[in-house]
């Protein structure tokens, strides 16, 4: 599905991925754990193509469609929870409103409700930042701290989903400070001082 092979990024003389390798198959969850500022994002970006590794490849099956949960995620602020997942569907042609309400009313999210996502708490953004990497049948989701804001009832539902998304034999890499309870990884990883170390 997906393989990092010797991936290192330099941001001037700061070498923040130091030859890193790995790979993930169909229907694995992999962990990559790591402090602020150890390079999690970074790698995510790299994977994403949205930067250049300074050296390295990263190589993607073909029929690969990635989905990204990266950092903060950006909203039309004044528009709705829908619109805003309405409008970024559109941009690939794929919208269905029965999985993006499907998905919104799993995350305890109200698809009818036409608040501005501008008076949205942390968590409804970024549940709302989750969905979006998953509603266009992605099969390679990369999730940064998925579950920074929810609530322990909406952390049960995003497990629950995990699961389901594995079962349906797609690719999911979560970076995060802590290893979900109650989740089954198939690689845990660390990101430490630019090395990928293999827990
Ligand atoms: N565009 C950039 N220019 C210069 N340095 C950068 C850039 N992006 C990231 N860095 C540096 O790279 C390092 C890793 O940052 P990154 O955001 O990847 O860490 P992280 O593990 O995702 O952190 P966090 O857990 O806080 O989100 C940091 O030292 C950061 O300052």
């Amino acid at each position: 599905m997906l393989q990092v092979k010797n991936i290192s990024k330099n941001f001037k003389k700061n070498q923040v991925l130091n030859n890193i390798s790995f790979q993930i198959y169909p229907g694995q969850i992999v962990h990559i754990a790591g402090r602020n500022g150890s390079g999690k994002s970074t790698l995510f970006k790299i994977i994403t193509h949205l930067i250049k590794p300074t050296s390295g490849t990263i190589t993607l099956d073909s029929n690969v469609k990635i989905g990204a949960l990266i950092e903060n995620p950006g909203f039309i602020e004044y528009e709705s929870a829908l619109t805003n997942l309405k409008f970024l569907a559109n941009l690939n042609n794929a919208f269905d409103l029965s999985t993006v309400s499907n998905l919104m009313e799993s995350f305890y999210l109200n698809p009818n409700d036409n608040s501005p996502v501008s008076k949205y708490s942390i968590g409804m953004r970024q549940k709302i930042g989750i969905i979006q990497a998953i509603m266009e049948d992605q099969n390679l989701i990369l999730l940064d701290e998925p579950t920074r804001g929810l609530d322990p009832e909406s952390i049960e539902q995003f497990v629950d989903l995990l699961n389901k998304l594995r079962n349906q034999n797609k690719s999911i890499i979560i970076a995060s400070h802590d290893l979900l309870p109650d989740l089954k990884y198939d690689a845990t990883y660390r990101l430490e001082k630019g090395l990928l170390v293999h827990e």
